[in-house]
């Protein structure tokens, strides 16, 4: 494909993950596989090419673009071969009109910007939220103990941390196929550790998805003790069993909630978890390295009923706790919304409940709890909180 077939390719696409932002549609790498899959003439080449043109153009724009062809005028302006392949020749895109609008170029939308410098992120900070993520991955000790990968570096205070070469192809190492190596970001290594469980504990993971956290929860208990992964997505949930297996875990047992009814399916843990983590539902501005269009997909009601949420899932985990033991709450965001503020309303709402020290390697105090952020850790963004009953 020409560069200008590649840019127009990417228009293309981006219109359709624009339309899908506005309705709730499918997420931007998916329609990228099912684009590949329906233009096979797009060689692999091509297709590296294409995504990356999509993903600067997301990058690039805070607020949704009015389509995909303002969303490549913002990245012309930054990107001369981009402005460049507006020629109108073959399959190009037409030239560039005299007074055509780009999209506004910005990292986050406007009615964020406030909310995120409000919690104490500054320009750079912001800007840092759209940066390149590292490929980092957890040594599963479960499996082995330890684990050589050409070029892999360790990271300082997570001795189970190895950070890889951004293109390394994980799934092709043979540590991966053994279970050796999970793929898990180092924040995300740092909020199990925040948990502090230990070999013998029952331990509730509330929001356990397809099990990321699970599994280093169980590899702290060297595999001894109890893990009930609970979750109402059934599709993210049932990814755990297989991966637990190849990660060699045994001690996690899944279970599938009502929303709405999750206390009464988890009457059985009332009261007796050592610890509860809610690694809650939420805005995941913390993750936008990763997924730099779900700051298209966030509105300020979306954001509301997600706090509501948050709030009610603390409270349910609340009745699991037994007395003495520690309720995590954990949001890959940075608005204190969804972090700070639900740490302290939580502690008000439940009058005895005190924060504990996080004792992890690295983050920075934040109200009650501590917070990692792209800027200051090069981690994912996270507020984790720990929690003690009375
Ligand atoms: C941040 S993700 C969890 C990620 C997971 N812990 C991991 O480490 O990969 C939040 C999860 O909360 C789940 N969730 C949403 N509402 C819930 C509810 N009412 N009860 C339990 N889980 C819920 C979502 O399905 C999602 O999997």
């Amino acid at each position: 494909m020409t560069p200008g077939a590649r840019v127009q390719s990417a228009i293309e696409i981006l219109d359709l993950v624009i339309g899908a932002a506005r309705s709730g549609g499918a997420a931007a790498d998916t329609i990228l596989a099912r684009w590949f899959a329906a233009h096979r003439f797009a060689g692999s080449k091509d297709r590296r090419a294409i995504r990356e043109l999509v993903y600067a153009a997301i990058r690039r724009c805070g607020e949704v673009p009015a389509n995909g062809r303002a969303a490549m005028l913002a990245v012309a302006e930054v990107d001369a071969a981009v402005a460049a392949a507006f020629d109108g020749l073959g399959y190009g895109p037409p030239p560039i009109g005299t007074g055509e609008q780009a999209a506004v170029a910005g990292a986050v939308p406007a009615w964020l910007a406030e909310a995120l410098a409000a919690s104490g992120l500054d320009e750079a900070a912001q800007a840092a939220l759209l940066g390149r993520a590292p490929l980092d991955t957890r040594i599963n000790r479960l499996r082995a103990a330890t684990v050589a990968i050409d070029g892999a570096e360790p990271i300082e205070g997570l001795p189970d941390a190895l950070r890889l070469a951004p293109d390394t192809q994980v799934e092709r190492l043979p540590d991966y196929a053994t279970g050796a190596i999970e793929v898990q970001d180092a924040g995300s290594q740092v909020v199990a550790l925040a948990c502090g469980a230990k070999p013998g504990d029952r331990v509730v993971d509330l929001c356990a998805g397809a099990g990321g956290k699970t599994l280093a929860l169980a590899a702290a208990m060297a595999n001894e003790g109890a893990i009930l992964a609970a979750d109402t997505d059934r599709a993210r949930l049932q990814r755990l069993p297989p991966r637990a297996e190849r990660a060699g875990v045994t001690i996690a047992e899944t279970r599938l909630l009502d929303p709405n009814r999750e206390a009464a399916a988890l009457e059985d843990w009332r009261g007796s978890a050592d610890v509860v983590l809610v690694d809650a539902p939420c805005s995941g501005t913390g993750t936008w390295r990763r997924n730099p269009e779900a700051r298209w997909r966030l509105t300020p009601e979306r954001l509301a009923r997600l706090t509501d949420t948050q709030a009610r899932l603390l409270d349910i985990a609340a009745d699991l706790v037994r007395p003495g033991g520690r309720l995590i709450h954990v949001v890959c965001s940075l608005l204190d919304a969804e972090g700070r503020d639900q740490a302290e309303a939580f502690v008000l709402r439940h009058p005895g409940w005190v924060a504990a020290p996080v004792d992890v390697p690295f983050g920075s105090r934040h109200g009650l709890g501590i917070r990692l952020d792209p800027a200051h850790h090069r981690t994912d963004g996270f507020f984790v909180a720990a929690l003690t009953k009375p």
